[in-house]
């Protein structure tokens, strides 16, 4: 499976990060060490790597991620965008010609890196969008090419023009163009030669190619499961004739994913597909945030994250009106419990989850990020005391929170802890007025459960 190794490796270093409630300097570190690890492992480009790590460190050391709600998460959520803005933030599409124009494509690559096929398999995924493509084999070094092409075309039922191979592949290219024009054919995709290295030879037909024909899009093909050395063929291809973009094929033989994740970093230009298998139909559209997801193993716990915090913001105007208390200092037990009401509007989601196909692994995590144990508890302590106690913590005196204890069914250091806290945040949001008034959610002037 794809991205197998890189992810089983991820996905330890994330449990290791959620398993701690507060997260210190050092563990982000030690964590991201692991992070880099992996991804050297997965055969990344080791100054992608580093880029990558500085980032992550830049956005998740600092007292915002650290002392939120669930550092780990966000952490790991840093990971996450920073890996979709490392392949591409956006999808890229093919760009077509406007009206009644020939949009004209060059299919480039190695040989063997699986050019035939991702020609035939694009050409498929082009048909469905309206398009009517014309295949062009301009491979004319291997007549085995020029026939697998149209075996692969007969199968897709799109037509293939060929000129044998006793024609150069630039008149090869002008003529099929002609034909295309005649036959209202309003793709033309060229499959070119591949060679087993890169040589200046094969470099210069795509210039010429490039050159006497109008080819709007050059598209390079590279075998994923050659890491490193697929982003090393595409840079000097991209150096020699500017590609547009890259098919990254045989991805589902790749578990390692270092291609994937270095193309873009390393040569500013998109993946637009990947190849999935040997199947014709096994093209899919690149989608870094998917693809990021995938390789985190944790698309579902993303979306989970970002819905419990819809949810937090749910009323917007509440949240306003408390912030504006806790710039007073003005915030009591009543703000604190409505806080925690709207935290547990995530509690719903947890059932949501067990539904989920595959997310059985990840339940446990998903419980201890929202832990409802600890939000009732919390809840129970405030809901034991009286309105006066819960405007006034100074009301509470040792008999009062002996009975409040009793009555939430903790210890009674718990509550003793929990008020203290409360007192000692209430201070600090009189000392610092606006400290609420960021982006910050579901946080209570940096308080904790007491537990
Ligand atoms: N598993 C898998 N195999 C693929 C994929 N794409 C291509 N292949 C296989 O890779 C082999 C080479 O593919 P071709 O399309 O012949 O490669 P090429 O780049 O056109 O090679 P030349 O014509 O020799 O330049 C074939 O056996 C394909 O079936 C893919 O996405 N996944």
């Amino acid at each position: 499976m794809a991205f197998e190794s890189l992810t089983d490796k991820l996905q330890n270093v994330f449990k290791n990060l959620r398993s701690k409630g507060k997260l210190t300097e050092e563990d982000v570190k030690t964590a991201l060490k692991e992070v880099k690890l992996a991804l050297l492992e997965a055969d990344v480009n080791f100054k992608v790597v580093k880029q990558f790590i500085k980032a992550v460190e830049a956005r998740a050391i600092g007292s915002d991620v650290m002392n939120g709600l669930n550092p780990g998460q966000m952490v790991i959520k840093i990971v996450n965008e920073e890996m979709i803005t490392l392949m591409g933030s956006e999808t890229t599409e093919i760009k077509m010609q406007p009206g009644k124009s020939i949009t004209t494509i060059m299919m480039c690559g190695l040989q063997g890196a699986g050019k035939t096929t991702t020609t035939a398999k694009l050409a498929g995924k082009l048909k469905q969008r309206g398009k009517k493509p014309l295949l062009v084999a301009c491979d004319v070094y291997r007549p085995a090419a020029i026939r697998q092409l149209q075996v692969n075309g007969e199968k897709q039922q799109v037509d293939v023009f060929s000129m044998g191979d006793n024609q150069s592949p630039v008149d090869i290219a002008k003529a099929a163009i002609e034909h295309a024009k005649k036959n209202s054919h309003n793709v033309v995709i060229l499959d070119t030669a591949g060679r087993l290295h890169i040589d200046e030879d094969m470099m210069t037909e795509l210039q010429n190619i490039k050159e006497q024909v109008d080819v709007h899009q050059t598209l390079l093909v590279v075998d994923a499961m050659t890491g490193q050395d697929a982003v090393t063929v595409a840079k000097e291809f991209d150096d020699k004739i500017v590609i547009d973009g890259v098919v990254l094929s045989k991805m589902d033989g790749d578990t390692r994913g270092g291609a994937a994740l270095s193309v873009k970093a390393v040569t500013g230009k998109p993946i637009l597909y990947v190849g999935m298998g040997e199947k014709l139909s096994d093209l899919e559209q690149f989608y870094p945030e998917r693809m990021a997801s995938r390789i985190l193993g944790m698309g579902d716990v993303l979306s989970l994250i970002e819905k419990a915090q819809e949810n937090i913001s749910i009323d917007e105007d509440k949240e306003k009106e408390m912030a504006a208390r806790l710039k007073k200092g003005k915030f009591d037990f009543n703000d604190y419990l409505e806080s925690m009401k709207q935290m547990r509007n995530m509690g719903g989601l947890t059932s949501i989850l067990s539904m989920l196909p595959g997310m059985g692994k990840q339940l446990g995590n998903i419980e201890s990020m929202i832990d409802e144990k600890q939000l009732a508890k919390t809840e129970a302590i405030i809901l034991s005391m009286t309105p006066d106690e819960r405007k006034n913590p100074k009301l509470l005196n040792l008999s009062r929170k002996s009975r409040i204890a009793r009555g939430a069914g903790v210890d009674m250091a718990v509550v003793n802890r929990f008020v203290k806290q409360f007192e000692q945040s209430q201070k600090m949001m009189k000392q610092m007025p606006g400290m609420m008034g960021g982006k910050r959610r579901g946080g209570f002037g940096g308080m904790r459960f007491p537990f």
